[in-house]
């Protein structure tokens, strides 16, 4: 990301570049030739039948499956022939990814659920906190709760996406993360996921059934459904 000289983000070089991959699941195609670029500071929804392989192209970025062939690129970094270690840092530092189910602790409070990613990228752990208080502020959670499953569902989610804030990643990542809220919920999270690229200069990718959401993003993509026999 860079800045414009009125502090505009300007888009840059592909944040993900996904070129020519195939999978194959137990001799079941379920990727065929799928490409995907995504700038900075831009957005674009994934979208196709159940079992279509959203998940499986969002677990290809993140370095934890591996494509039959193709390409992927997170930035510089080539994610298919990168080490373990590479990998686990690049998931740590450049990628936030929010799910559907917020998979958060419960007993943890929220500033600790968001601030312990901080301090897995090499935060300490006053900065980490000091960060996590600010996102969740910003996201108008209250950081004064005790237990994390004390918030409502919508909140919970936000902690979600503030926990995939920190240290600001250059990749969102997020898989359904409004599929088990009420409409007004769902459009509270989509607010906020949907700032982050003209605030951040992040890119996203969301996996989503729900048009709506969808709608928000700069491009929607398809995915085909593979080989079915
Ligand atoms: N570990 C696995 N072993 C075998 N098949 C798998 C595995 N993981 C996923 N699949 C199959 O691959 C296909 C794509 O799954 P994936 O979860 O990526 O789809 P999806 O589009 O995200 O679906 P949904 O919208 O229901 O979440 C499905 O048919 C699924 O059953």
């Amino acid at each position: 990301m860079t800045q414009g000289t009125a502090g505009a983000v300007v888009k840059t070089a592909p944040a993900v570049c996904i070129d020519g991959v195939s999978l194959t699941y137990q001799e079941r195609q379920v990727i065929r030739d799928f490409s995907l670029t995504v700038s900075g500071g831009s957005s674009v929804a994934l979208m196709g039948k159940s079992g279509s392989g959203k998940s499986s192209v969002l677990s290809m970025v993140l370095g934890l499956l591996k494509p039959d062939s193709g390409e992927i690129r997170v930035g510089a970094i080539d994610v298919i022939r990168a080490s373990q270690r590479s990998l686990t840092a690049m998931r740590r530092t450049r990628i936030g990814v929010v799910f559907q189910s917020g998979e958060l602790v419960e007993d943890l409070t929220p500033v600790e659920n968001v601030a312990v990613a901080g301090m897995l990228g090499g935060q300490s752990r006053d900065q980490a906190t000091a960060e996590a208080v600010s996102w969740l502020s910003k996201l108008g959670v209250p950081t004064d709760v005790v237990r994390t499953s004390d918030l409502s569902g919508g909140e919970q989610q936000r902690v979600a996406v503030a926990r995939a804030l920190m240290g600001g990643p250059s990749l969102l990542i997020a898989d359904e993360p409004t599929a088990s809220l009420d409409s007004d919920t769902r459009d509270q999270i989509a607010d906020a996921i949907f700032a982050l690229p003209a605030q951040t200069g992040a890119a996203l990718i969301i996996a989503t059934h729900d048009r709506d959401v969808a709608a928000r993003a700069d491009r929607t993509v398809h995915l085909e459904e593979g080989d079915r026999s």
